[in-house]
């Protein structure tokens, strides 16, 4: 619909109540009363935590949320709540699950949850010596950092240490401290922000220069985590399938071009649990493409190997930035529900799973990919979408699919075709 009078300059909008603000919206881009009614829905998210969250609500959205079986993580079964709009994700998930339930299952183990907060200064004359007043004053600088947050001093957590670079830069050097915080079962950037912006005056008194950022860093990298896992090749489909899931590894290991798909279907499963637990995903894949990238060159987060007694091995690691406290993960009605079906009781827990969940997906791509491709599982499901694109209701859904995937003809032309024809009571 072309409409040449309207502005988005909308001075204010964000002082309106919600339902105001739709009406504007719904009035400015011509929305039927049936769309108004579909987007004013706010499902199972109170309008008052709707509208807190984040800015100038006009509605809401619902992605499905679905569990994953099968996963055995050092030897605990657990539930996995996913939340994503992919057909064929969470089917693979606990497909793959499935195969890697060997002895303990996945194995996974992170490290201290430790997030790394920059200051960056600037106009700093003898940096190098200034460097060294700044190490000097290390304890001073730390315990300030650890009375911004008693709560996290009560959970065994708080500022660790801190490290000093001098950069070159265009505009001369500049300093920048990074302030290590164990932040323990919280994602951690406002917590680590705030630190950073109290001991940023003490660092300019100590070099005479200007504080200017002053903000977590989403590379992460004291917070790696690792999974692996060794399952009998029999449970792939056998030693013939278990080489070919290693050589798509390897095409990975040698080809930044499959390596960025390889990582996408890695974060299919890892960013589903973020969603259902409400993270911050987009913290969450910039650390991982970056630590993907660490060597200079863009490379697989996980590996695939055939060890000496025919088993097929797998292993992964990355960065992961995730809370069960803070954040929305609390404030979301449903993301405390998934983090009470998945059971953990840390971060550090919550992001084993997630690295085996990563895992587990990226199998089940794989022996896809290196056996029937990744059409037939994934379209088989996709059926019904297309069959729902189609403009099918009712039962016409289920038959619609089936018609399609018995044929071998998924595509949306045919949903349509068959449709018209179920409509108009001709036999298909
Ligand atoms: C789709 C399957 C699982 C079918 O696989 P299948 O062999 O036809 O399934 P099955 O009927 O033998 O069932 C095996 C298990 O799979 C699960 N399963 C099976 N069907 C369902 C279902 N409808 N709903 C929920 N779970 C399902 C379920 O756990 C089941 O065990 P059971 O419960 O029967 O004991 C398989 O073909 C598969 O794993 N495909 C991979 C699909 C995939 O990776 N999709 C991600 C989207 S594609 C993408 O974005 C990433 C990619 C591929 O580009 C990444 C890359 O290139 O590396
Ligand atoms: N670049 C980025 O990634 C940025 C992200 N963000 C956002 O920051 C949010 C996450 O920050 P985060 O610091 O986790 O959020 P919060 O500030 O909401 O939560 C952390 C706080 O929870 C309290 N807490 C209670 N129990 C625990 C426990 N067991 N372990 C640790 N802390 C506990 C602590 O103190 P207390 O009770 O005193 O608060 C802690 O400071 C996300 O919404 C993210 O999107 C914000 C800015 C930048």
């Amino acid at each position: 619909m072309y409409m040449p009078e309207r502005s988005s300059r909308i001075q204010g909008f964000y002082k309106l109540p919600m339902s105001e603000r739709l009406r504007i919206i719904a009035e400015m881009s011509g929305l039927t009363g049936d769309e108004v009614k579909t987007l004013s829905n706010l499902g199972n998210l109170p309008v008052e935590i709707a509208d807190s969250m984040i800015e100038n609500v006009v509605g809401g959205m619902t992605y499905p949320f679905a569990i994953a079986t099968n996963f055995k993580i050092n030897g605990v079964d657990y539930l996995v709540p996913m939340v994503i709009e992919e057909t064929s994700v969470v089917a693979a998930a606990s497909n793959a699950a499935r195969m890697l339930r060997y002895g303990e299952g996945i194995r996974a183990e992170a490290g201290p949850q430790e997030m790394i907060s920059q200051i960056h200064i600037v106009n700093v004359t003898a940096p190098q010596y200034k460097a060294m007043r700044i190490i000097e004053a290390k304890q001073e600088i730390l315990e300030h950092a650890k009375q911004q947050d008693p709560t996290l001093l009560k959970y065994g957590g708080g500022p660790r240490d801190l490290e000093v670079r001098i950069a070159d830069s265009r505009m001369g050097p500049v300093i920048i401290v990074h302030l290590i915080v164990d932040v323990r079962d919280a994602m951690g950037a406002n917590t680590v922000n705030t630190m950073a912006e109290a001991v940023a005056p003490m660092l300019e008194k100590i070099t005479g220069g200007q504080a200017r950022l002053r903000i977590v860093s989403n590379y992460a990298t004291r917070r790696i985590v690792r999974a692996w896992a060794r399952t009998p090749s029999d449970e792939v489909g056998g030693l013939d399938v278990a080489r070919k899931i290693m050589e798509a590894s390897i095409l990975a290991e040698i080809d930044p071009y499959r390596a960025v798909t390889h990582n996408k279907g890695i974060m299919n499963g890892i960013i589903a649990v973020a969603l259902a637990t409400a993270q911050d995903h987009r913290a969450i894949e910039a650390g991982a493409h970056a630590y993907a990238s660490r060597t200079g060159c863009y490379k697989p987060l996980s590996y695939w190997e055939v060890d000496e007694q025919g088993f097929l091995v797998g292993s992964i690691e990355l960065p992961l930035q995730v809370g069960i406290v803070g954040g929305a993960t609390r404030v979301h009605p449903v993301a405390k529900i998934a983090l009470k079906i998945l059971n953990v009781k840390t971060a550090k827990e919550l992001s084993e799973v997630m690295a085996a969940v990563g895992l587990a997906q990226n199998l089940a791509a794989l022996r896809a990919l290196v056996t029937e491709g990744i059409q037939k599982g994934h379209m088989r499901l996709h059926a019904r979408n297309l069959a729902i694109m189609a403009g099918a209701t009712g039962d016409l859904i289920d038959k619609i699919s089936e018609k399609m995937i018995s044929e071998g003809r998924i595509r949306y032309d045919y949903a349509k075709e068959l449709l018209e024809k179920y409509l108009r009571g001709e036999s298909t």
